[in-house]
């Protein structure tokens, strides 16, 4: 599955995805349907699939993938993973690579049945059903090698791909990932551990379908996990709304800008209150921010000999 992320990147010179992180309250008051159907869970989550569609449209030919965030609609229960599972089949009809963030992980039979879930297929008598069917979902590998040796099994058995936690980009993060043990600090352990996981998973462009979440955020850890982790691809979360720079992002990437993908969720879905798309509808709003975002990344890639062409 990585190979598919990465010839997507070049093709769209976009080493980006959106994230739908949506929430109710982020769509604007216009675009909400009228009829407020049989009751409010519903409501809330039919105008979000109705919001993602939109946003998908607006979106899908400049870049190569969307996450989403299954707590923004486990917030709104059983029509909440619906509008979940909708939108990923919309996203993937509409030719996109969907990471499912999910961020799961248990004990190894747990752990197998999540990644039926999300990556794998769920046996029913003679059937076997693809049920969320993410092409990626993000993993929490603290629990060790039997809680994601069964997500590594889906992504060589059905050709899907994982982003395990390294360095995540929120401030407490350092509390347990920046503890040093035999002078290594956890994330980097952490990191090793990635790199053993996904090494029968390694695509034609060197890189793993088993990759990592490294916080923008964090651009030396960054650099440290690079210098000894060649093959692991970084889904990167916290440019944008957390401050994270494309200055920041340059670690992660090799001389052929490949090695991560940047995540942006809130300053693109709610880019139409950003004072510069303000006039604009979301959608529309939502395109030029992520072009935005596109031109901020390129250029910094142009300034440090980092390109798409050969
Ligand atoms: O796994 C993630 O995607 C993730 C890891 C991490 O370290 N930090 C992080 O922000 N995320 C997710 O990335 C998205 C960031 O959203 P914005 O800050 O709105 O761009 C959210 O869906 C977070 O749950």
């Amino acid at each position: 599955m990585i190979d598919k992320l990465i010839e997507q990147i070049i093709e769209k010179k976009s080493p980006i995805c959106v994230g739908l992180d949506t929430k109710f309250d982020y769509i604007p008051q216009e675009f909400l349907s009228h009829e407020f159907s049989t009751d409010a869970l519903t409501y809330a989550a039919n105008n979000i699939f109705q919001y993602n569609c939109a946003l998908v449209d607006a979106i899908a030919d400049i870049v190569p993938a969307v996450k989403v965030q299954a707590a923004y609609y486990e917030m709104y229960g059983c029509e909440g993973v619906k509008a979940f599972r909708d939108t990923i089949r919309y996203a993937k009809n509409a030719g996109l690579i969907v990471i499912a963030d999910v961020k799961r992980n248990d004990i190894g039979a747990t752990a197998t049945a999540y990644s039926s879930a999300y990556i794998g297929r769920t046996k029913i008598g003679e059937e076997e059903l693809a049920v969320f069917n993410a092409d990626f979902a993000t993993v929490n590998g603290y629990l060790g090698t039997d809680g994601i040796a069964p997500f590594v099994e889906d992504c060589k058995k059905y050709d899907k791909g994982i982003f395990v936690l390294v360095k995540t980009s929120n401030k407490s993060s350092g509390e347990i990932q920046d503890l040093e043990f035999e002078h290594k600090t956890i994330y980097n352990r952490m990191a090793d551990y990635v790199q053993e996981w996904g090494k029968e998973c390694i695509g034609t462009y060197g890189y793993s379908s088993v990759g990592a979440v490294i916080g923008a955020t964090y651009p030396q850890q960054a650099a440290r996990i690079r210098e000894t982790h060649p093959h692991i691809f970084v889904l990167i979360p916290g440019y944008g709304a957390q401050g994270g720079s494309a200055e920041g992002l340059l670690p992660n990437f090799d001389q052929k800008g490949l090695g991560g993908i940047v995540n942006n969720s809130r300053a693109i879905l709610t880019a139409y209150r950003n004072e510069a798309y303000v006039k604009m509808p979301f959608d529309k709003a939502a395109r030029e921010a992520t072009l935005a975002m596109q031109r901020d990344i390129l250029d910094t890639f142009d300034k440090n000999g980092i390109s798409y062409d050969e």
